[in-house]
């Protein structure tokens, strides 16, 4: 393994220390409300495939499903995906492939791997993207490969709806990383329109935050639109 991959990968062991340990502070019983109010931006078809990027063991891919939805969920976590189907009462099937370990039962499917390696196998199914604390998840580099990874496996059509959270970033260090609309216009700009949907002031709403020493956490919600502009 190059130095450089060696760098990449290395908080990959952190997110599986946080499962053993459940040291889960971003999962939430709740559906997510930003996703309840602004999915049907999307106007996507029951029946459309979703990409859940780095989903862990969210209730919100249980939402998408019961709105008709088939979910494809990648998570480095086996411990995650085995509580998503044991917390629902599923019964998943597991099989090896060469990547990934495909957990499947009704509308779900749940990849468990990499998700830098998912450029190994064909998404060109995908009709949209769920990104709730994935981008923000992750640190500098490795948002400019999944942005990269992003848009090389989505087929032209496919929206994303992408959650992110805005603070500065020398007052708490990350995950979750401060990632500003700049830096989306960075990263997406060229294949996607982006169009700010709402944006909420956590420490002044909620008390989500009120003891991480920060002076803002302002929660932003982007609909990404693929642009049509060659990749
Ligand atoms: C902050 S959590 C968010 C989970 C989920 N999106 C949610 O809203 O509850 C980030 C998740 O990404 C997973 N993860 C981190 N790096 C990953 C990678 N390279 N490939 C796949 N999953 C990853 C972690 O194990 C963790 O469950």
């Amino acid at each position: 393994m190059s130095k450089s991959t060696t760098e990449l990968r290395a908080p990959n062991e952190n997110w599986l220390q946080r499962w053993k340990d459940n040291n889960i502070g971003w999962h939430h019983v709740e559906f997510n409300q930003h996703l309840l109010n602004y999915w049907h931006s999307l106007y996507l078809p029951a029946g459309s495939l979703v990409l859940a990027p780095l989903c862990g063991k969210s209730r919100d891919m249980f939402w998408l499903a019961e709105q008709g939805y088939r979910i494809r969920g990648i998570e480095l976590s086996r411990l995650a995906i085995s509580q998503f189907f044991d917390e629902h009462n599923l019964k998943p099937t597991v099989e090896q492939h060469d990547y990934f370990e495909q957990w499947r039962q009704g509308p779900f499917e749940l990849l468990c791997g990499d998700i830098f390696d998912l450029a190994q196998q064909d998404n060109s199914d995908i009709d949209a993207v769920y990104d709730r604390a994935s981008l923000i998840a992750l640190n500098p580099q490795q948002r400019k490969q999944f942005a990269r990874l992003i848009i090389d496996l989505l087929p032209g059509h496919a929206k994303i709806l992408l959650v992110t959270l805005e603070y500065p970033q020398d007052e708490m260090s990350g995950p979750p990383y401060s990632v500003g609309e700049a830096e989306i216009r960075e990263l997406f700009g060229q294949n996607f329109t982006i169009n700010l949907l709402h944006h909420l002031d956590l420490l002044h709403n909620t008390d989500r935050y009120q003891h991480h020493g920060v002076s803002q956490m302002v929660e932003k919600i982007y609909l990404l639109k693929p642009a049509g502009n060659p990749k």
